[in-house]
């Protein structure tokens, strides 16, 4: 594998899937894979799971690791090719990138959507310059339309937690104060499809996300009739897609945070989120708290998933 970006470099997802299991038996079991390979993991914006998880998905294979935080301590980049640099970037990405590759034998990339050109983010220019430019594998830490390695884990979560061979998962839009990437949903809904559960999206009108990603997903808009005999409900905000609105926070109803009343139409769902989560916006704290709240393995599989994806970023060395 020469990049992981979204589920198709994954090829076979049921044999992801089996290396997932493997590696969860034994999360050591390659540890020498990766001996004097040096990972770099670059943020353009702030982690807790996905820089932790993937560091130690890392040490997992024996690799060393370096990690960047552009906006603490790094020169401040330009991003924009043909710009006079006269202003308060005093390094361009094209010298960056090249740079950076020369340090190291594999770059994970955080760089979320900007919210100023809906074409610049979803045409994931930070993202593949790094793939054009560093010489390396790259792979996402989330960029600007998906969060490939959260929707691997969370697969590997439901795959784990599922009762039937299909289930019925349903995607909630749940209201927040700011306007949040569509990479989560997108990524999810991309993942959903590659399976052949039943998978269903609901949210309020006017926050249909880019067609492309629904795919052969059904969109419902009213949440309860959707919420009906799930079995996983998967919380999450998302800003407007559409239009002029894009990026745009369009409402704040409180009655789509997932509450008692919501989990009480499914069967008996497990509810999942990517975290971090806002409690009673996204979920109240008795749905979070219950029994039924799988959030925490789900995170715990960001590991597992960030494991498989280095493991196989390495072999392909
Ligand atoms: N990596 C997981 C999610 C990251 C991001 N959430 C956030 O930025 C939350 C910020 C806040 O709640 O203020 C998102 O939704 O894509
Ligand atoms: N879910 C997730 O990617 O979390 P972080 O943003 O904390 O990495």
């Amino acid at each position: 594998m020469k990049k992981f970006t979204c589920v198709e470099d994954l090829h076979n997802l049921q044999s992801a899937l089996q290396e997932a299991a493997e590696i969860k038996q034994n999360r050591f079991k390659f540890d020498s894979l990766g001996k004097n390979k040096t990972l770099l993991m670059i943020f353009f914006n702030s982690s807790l799971r996905t820089r932790l998880s993937t560091q130690k998905a890392a040490s997992n294979l024996g690799m060393n690791v370096i990690v960047l935080d552009i906006n603490q301590g790094a020169w401040q980049l330009e991003t924009e090719r043909g710009v006079i640099m006269d202003g308060d970037k005093p390094e361009h990405l094209l010298e960056a990138i090249p740079v950076m590759g020369c340090y190291c034998d594999i770059i994970g990339v955080r760089s979320f959507a900007q919210f100023k050109d809906r074409d610049y983010d979803y045409n994931e220019v930070i993202l593949n310059q790094f793939i054009k430019y560093s010489g390396k594998p790259v792979f996402s830490m989330e960029a600007a339309t998906r969060h490939p390695l959260q929707s691997f884990a969370d697969l590997i979560t439901i795959e784990e937690y599922k009762k039937t061979d299909k289930p019925k998962v349903v995607m909630s839009w749940a209201p927040h104060p700011k306007a949040l990437p569509q990479a989560v949903p997108n990524s999810f809904a991309e993942w959903m499809n590659a399976t052949d559960y039943d998978f269903v999206i609901t949210h309020p009108k006017g926050y249909e996300l880019d067609p492309s990603f629904v795919g052969k997903a059904k969109v419902e808009y009213n949440q309860m009739k959707a919420l009906e005999e799930a079995d996983f409900v998967y919380a999450k905000n998302w800003a407007a897609y559409s239009g002029d609105n894009y990026g745009k926070v369009l409402n704040m109803d409180r009655s789509w945070t997932i509450s008692e009343k919501h989990m009480a139409v499914t069967n008996n769902a497990y509810f999942m989120h990517c975290l971090p989560v806002r409690r009673n916006m996204i979920v109240t704290d008795d749905v979070i708290e219950s029994n039924q709240s799988i959030v925490i393995p789900e995170a715990a599989n960001r590991e597992i998933s960030a494991t498989v994806v280095l493991k196989r970023l390495i072999e392909s060395l």
